[in-house]
């Protein structure tokens, strides 16, 4: 983390020195003049030796010629002593003696001649040795030796002399030769002396020359002396200025100290910062060494600090994964990359990261290390997938919802119209689930609904699809058929009687066994030739077909199940547009009491297409229910019965009429069904109490309490009820005395074979006897004889309505029909009134 800091920190805190190429000139100056000096210093050091040796040389040749006057000297007192045996030969009187006395001093003589004669041939030999003066005094003097040489030779002839005078005992010649003696004597001292002489010359020659010699190098030595001295100033000149430079270097590099302990001030605030960040930020350098790890990296990947500096980001974090070099890779390549990554913590737990990676580049470009900042959105995924599954599963069986089955579907259309092959869906409905959930509960009804789940789901294969459409409807699709039609029916057929068998198994649900059957629609399809709508309409179309043949089997859709799909299309478009062109009207079909008096009429709705003429209600009523296009219907009839209701009351042969109007469970149940009749009474006018609304038994399976508050409601404002097609339903005794009736309907089911069914007179004679027990009116619809008629009265029913009385009429002539009967009203025997 340090290194990191020190880095990328001080690295962008911390200018370049703009005068780091002056300084190393006057460096480089310096150093030639201290290496000159240097080189100068030790010439003069040499030169210093060189004038020394001179000296020492000078020295040992003046002792060495100093030596060779002495050894002449020493010529000199031994030739003294060769003298010496002439001169005292008086005194000792002993010739022999002083004989062998001057042969020895003559062999010492000679000796040391000799060697001083050796001495001068070397020298002589040596001429290199010194200047050519040298070397002729030299000669000269070898032989000024020569002559002492002859002189001492010529003194010893007259010494020996001498001795055979003695010898021969005539000393008086042995006198008169003595001064000879003395001359010869004289002469060999001067000879010496010559030589000293020539010495002392050749002395002070050599001591001259070599003073000439150490005088040039002495100039030498001060030319040199002044070109130190000069070279030092010329260094101190420059030492001065690199002194000045190391010391503003001094400063700026306090400057570069106080900037980069700034940064690393900031650095260490960041870094604090950063700790701060809720983002789990780590560095790692391009050998995937891990440089910083922030607080949050510690909670996020469950690793202190210490435990990750230095570790491999790939090992430590991504466990190796390859996917870390390929995203590295793509990181040196583009610079930047991002991502989600789901990783396993070291305590096992799976987080999910949004990775964000940065390549950090040094000041040549070069890769220096990656920043990664990861966010951890493990929550915010695991609510996504929870979000997911709510949207697009089922949540009691956990297959595959309406929706993700559409999703899919369309891919299949969009698949098969690229590939040959060909797919298909199965629509599989459960026959009685209704009866199952009201008999043993909806608990047990969930738990069969998860078992067929399970079981479909072992039906096919994974590549195929099982939803739950809502209830007891599942999907099954299939992806992969054979391309060829009949093959993928038989491919198809194989997998819907896998089905139909594994559902037909008995489901235990909670302790209690259950057989239940399926009834299966299939539909195949290839190419996008049609819509996923129109695919799971004829899936719908042939699973009818199934339940229609009896259940717990299976159609494919056909071509003539396509007519009647398409036909219901076209009647909606129709009755969207009749709806939109007032193509409706209301016809009236009166309702007579036992007295044959007509007390009022149901409002029943008919269509007047240009193209189809007259509709009836059976044609669209259920089509209108379904599509939802019933509320506005139902609101016009409403809004035209009670209109007509007005325009009667304003006549009075009519005044005295009550109007019936049909009103559909999907209208009823509207939540503002109540408020829109209010509506309807305020801006029509209509007289509530002669409006009565005729409700069917389906009505009343849904939300029982609140069925009956909305009855009460209507009851209050002294509406009517009348419940439709008694009997048909789920005529139940319990619920029948709960709810606010005015008035039972026979269901014209009934009426129809009342005189040759003896069930359905008994059903009859129920429904007369139950409105009694309850307190209702009774109403027989479809009253199509006298004989019918008559049974109903002799069993207790007092109103009719049906074909003997009249059909639905148009409004006006309906006004015909009760100015007639109401004219004749004296011909009918039930004609006695009775209020609707
Ligand atoms: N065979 C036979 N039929 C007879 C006889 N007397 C009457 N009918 C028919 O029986 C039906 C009685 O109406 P419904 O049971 O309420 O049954 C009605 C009612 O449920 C519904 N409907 C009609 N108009 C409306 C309306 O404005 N709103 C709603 N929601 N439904 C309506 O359509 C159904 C059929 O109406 P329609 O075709 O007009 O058929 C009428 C009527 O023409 C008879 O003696 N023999």
């Amino acid at each position: 983390m340090d290194s990191f800091r020190d880095k990328s920190a001080a690295k962008q805190a911390i200018p370049t020195s703009p005068n780091k190429p002056r300084s190393t000139k006057w460096h480089r100056m310096y150093f030639f003049l201290a290496g000159f000096d240097v080189l100068v210093v030790v010439l003069s050091v040499l030169l210093n030796h060189l004038i020394v040796d001179t000296y020492h040389r000078s020295i040992k040749a003046n002792q060495s010629w100093v030596q060779q006057l002495s050894s002449y000297s020493t010529l000199g007192s031994l030739a003294s002593t060769v003298n010496a045996p002439g001169n005292n030969v008086f005194d000792t009187h002993n010739v022999e003696a002083e004989s062998r006395n001057m042969n020895e001093a003559l062999r010492v003589f000679n000796e040391h001649l000799a060697m001083a004669k050796k001495q001068l041939e070397v020298r002589i030999a040596h001429e290199a040795e010194h200047s050519a003066d040298i070397q002729a005094f030299t000669l000269a003097l070898k032989d000024e030796v020569g002559a002492v040489d002859a002189a001492m030779v010529e003194m010893v002839n007259e010494a020996l002399l001498i001795f055979s005078y003695f010898r021969e005992g005539q000393s008086d010649n042995a006198g008169k030769r003595m001064a000879t003696m003395d001359r010869k004597f004289a002469l060999l001292l001067a000879s010496l002396s010559t030589v000293r002489d020539r010495v002392g010359l050749i002395q002070s020659k050599l001591l001259e020359e070599e003073l000439e010699s150490v005088e040039e190098l002495r100039r030498v030595e001060y030319a040199i002396m002044v070109f130190v001295l000069l070279m030092v100033s010329a260094a101190m000149i420059y030492g001065g200025k690199i002194r000045r430079e190391m010391e503003s270097q001094a400063a700026e590099r306090e400057g570069y100290l106080a900037v980069l302990r700034e940064s690393e001030k900031q650095a260490r605030q960041q870094a604090s910062l950063l700790d701060k960040a809720q983002d789990a930020i780590v560095v790692h350098g391009m050998d995937n060494r891990i440089l910083y790890w922030n607080k949050s990296a510690e909670r996020l990947y469950g690793l202190s600090k210490e435990e990750a500096l230095g570790k491999s980001a790939q090992e430590l974090i991504y466990q190796g994964s390859a996917a870390f070099n390929a995203a590295t890779n793509s990181l040196i390549e583009t610079g930047d990359w991002a991502d989600e990554v789901t990783l396993r913590r070291r305590d096992g737990c799976t987080i999910t990261l949004e990775s964000h990676r940065t390549l950090v580049r040094d000041d040549d470009g070069q890769p220096q290390s990656v920043l990664s900042i990861n966010t951890d959105i493990t929550h915010r995924k695991t609510a996504e997938q929870e979000v997911q599954r709510l949207a697009f599963y089922d949540q009691l069986t956990g297959l595959a919802n309406r929706r993700l089955m559409l999703d899919r579907l369309q891919h299949l259309l969009a698949g098969s119209s690229r590939r040959l092959h060909t797919s298909g869906i199965i629509l599989i409905d459960l026959d009685n689930f209704k009866a199952l959930n009201d008999t043993l509960g909806h608990d047990r009804g969930d738990m069969l609904l998860q078992q067929v789940a399970l079981r479909l789901c072992g039906c096919i294969r994974e590549s195929d699809t099982v939803a739950r459409l809502g209830g007891d409807e599942f999907v099954v699709l299939l992806d992969g058929l054979n391309e060829n039609p009949p093959e993928a029916a038989i491919q198809a057929k194989a997998i819907g009687e896998k089905i139909l068998k594994s559902l037909n198994i008995s489901y235990q649900l909670d302790g209690y066994e259950h057989h239940s059957t399926p009834s299966l629609g299939i539909a195949l399809f290839q190419g996008q030739l049609s819509t996923a709508d129109d695919i799971l309409k004829r899936a719908d179309l042939a699973m009818y077909r199934a339940k229609a043949a009896g259940r717990n089997t299976m159609r494919f859709f056909d071509p003539e199940m396509q007519a009647v799909a398409t036909a219901r299309a076209r009647l909606e478009v129709d009755l969207r547009q009749g709806l939109q062109d007032n193509e409706f009207i209301l016809h009236y079909q009166p309702q007579v009491n036992s007295e044959g008096r007509i007390i009022g009429a149901e409002a029943l709705m008919r269509w007047q297409n240009p193209e189809r003429g007259v509709v009836f209600p059976g044609e669209f009523i259920p089509l209108a229910e379904e599509t939802g296009l019933i509320l506005p219907l139902g609101r016009w009839a409403l809004q035209a019965a009670c209109t007509q209701l007005v325009a009667w009351a304003r006549h009075s042969e009519t005044a005295r009429l009550g109007m019936a109007v049909n009103v559909s469970a999907r209208q009823f149940h509207h939540p503002d069904f109540v408020e829109e009749v209010l509506q309807v009474l305020r801006y029509t006018g209509a007289d509530p109490k002669k409006l009565k609304l005729e409700l069917t038994e389906g009505l009343l399976i849904e939300d029982m309490e609140g069925t009956v508050a909305k009855m009460i409601e209507l009851k209050e404002i002294g509406i009517g009820l009348s419940l439709d097609d008694f009997g048909t339903g789920y005529s139940s005794l319990s619920y029948l005395k709960s709810l606010p009736l005015d008035q039972l309907k026979i269901d014209q089911s009934f009426i129809r074979d009342v005189l040759v069914d003896s069930n359905d007179a008994a059903i009859a004679c129920a429904i007369v006897s139950l409105s009694k027990i309850l307190g209702l009116s009774v109403i027989a619809e479809g009253v199509e004889t006298e004989a019918q008629r008559t049974f109903l009265v002799k069993h207790g029913c007092q109103t009719y309505q049906g074909f003997l009385f009249s059909p639905p009429l148009p409004a006006e002539q309906f006004v015909e029909y009760v100015r007639e009967r109401f004219m004749a009203s004296t011909d009918f025997p039930w004609t006695k009134t009775e209020s609707p």
